[in-house]
């Protein structure tokens, strides 16, 4: 296929590196052979890598320095913002608060994340301006001066780049351009900045199973998910492997969510992925930061079974669901 390489292939799990530029102002045809491109990684892979995506990278270069200020500040500070609610979902989580994956047993739980709790922490910002759910902002001095404003502003960026792959989806689905627009259109999505802090190799050795972040698949649309060079992220190949998902420089990595396969009545796939240790021989890893926009159709949005991935009713595998519902659920058995 012309308008696609490959970004990763091992395991019989393959995932194309697309051209956006390509969708976004190529020729019509261009255009078809991109969205069919990118719907059919969705649907093979669950994971494509976008280059030239409008997302500029200098926003981004800016939003991971401002994540950076962000975590640097004291721990007090940081707990002061905390997560709250599912229903609200937003603010502050310290390492441990979200719960580890399923691979430890029970008895060892306690003990293992006293040692090694899931090492990350995360900052969650939903949509600016949702009365029942504000926003816990920091307080704007020193280094995290104008920090909102460039928040929102990274946001406002992701959230038209989750317009414009839902409308490749819909051309691929041959639902035509727009038919996703009134669906996607509000933005209750969450932006998560992410930071995995330094960590000796030895943390790994000694608990056996420990990752930075554990198995799970995303809960909404698609998750934009932008990483630095560090490496550690995996995706889950057909027969169970975790694989690499190596950083590109200048990529984005978007994955389809559990909704969205839902959605498309199984025919997209919401695949697996975790943070391990990176791969490299030092004692000691650097820190790792990444950014993960979560994408979802509009909280108000009754989602149901797309047209054209059943034949008859009884093909369909999901009733119609509340998109608000479905997602505070999952986040319900998260935290
Ligand atoms: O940090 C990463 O690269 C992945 C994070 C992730 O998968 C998530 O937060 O859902
Ligand atoms: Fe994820």
């Amino acid at each position: 296929m012309t308008s696609a390489d490959t970004a990763v292939s091992k395991e019989g799990l393959t995932i194309p590196l697309i051209d956006f530029s390509k969708f976004a102002a190529g020729s019509p045809e261009e255009r078809k052979e991109t969205a069919d491109a990118i719907l059919h990684g969705f649907q093979d892979a669950g994971f494509i890598y976008l280059k030239n995506h409008p997302v500029s990278a200098d926003a981004l270069k800016h939003t991971f320095a401002r994540s950076a200020d962000f975590f640097a500040q004291p721990l007090e500070d940081k707990l002061a913002l905390g997560w709250t609610t599912p229903e609200a979902n937003r603010g502050y989580s310290s390492p441990g608060r979200e719960k580890v994956s399923h691979h430890f047993n029970s008895d060892d739980v306690e003990k293992e994340r006293a040692a090694a709790p899931d090492l990350k922490e995360s900052f969650e910002i939903g949509r600016e301006g949702e009365p029942d759910h504000p926003n816990h902002w920091p307080a704007e001095n020193g280094s995290l001066a104008n920090w909102k404003a460039d928040m929102l502003d990274f946001y406002a960026q992701c959230k038209a780049l989750h317009v414009e792959v839902m409308r490749a989806i819909g051309i691929g689905m041959g639902l035509g351009d727009s038919f996703f627009d009134n669906f996607v259109d509000v933005g209750d999505n969450t932006l998560r900045l992410l930071h995995y802090p330094e960590v000796k190799s030895e943390v790994f050795k000694i608990n056996a199973g420990q990752v930075r972040a554990g198995a799970h698949s995303d809960y909404g649309s698609i998750t934009l998910l932008f990483q630095d060079q560090r490496g550690g992220l995996q995706v889950q190949s057909p027969s169970g492997q975790f694989v690499d998902a190596t950083p590109i420089p200048g990529t984005v990595v978007v994955n389809a969510g559990d909704l969205l396969s839902r959605w498309s009545n199984d025919t997209i796939k919401s695949t697996v992925h975790r943070v391990v240790e990176p791969p490299s021989q030092d004692s000691t890893h650097p820190p790792r930061y990444s950014i993960a926009y979560f994408c979802n159709p509009n909280f108000t949005s009754q989602i149901e079974v797309l047209p054209g991935t059943y034949k008859t009713e009884a093909d369909k595998k999901y009733g119609g669901i509340n998109s608000g519902d479905y997602l505070v659920q999952r986040l319900k058995a998260t935290y």
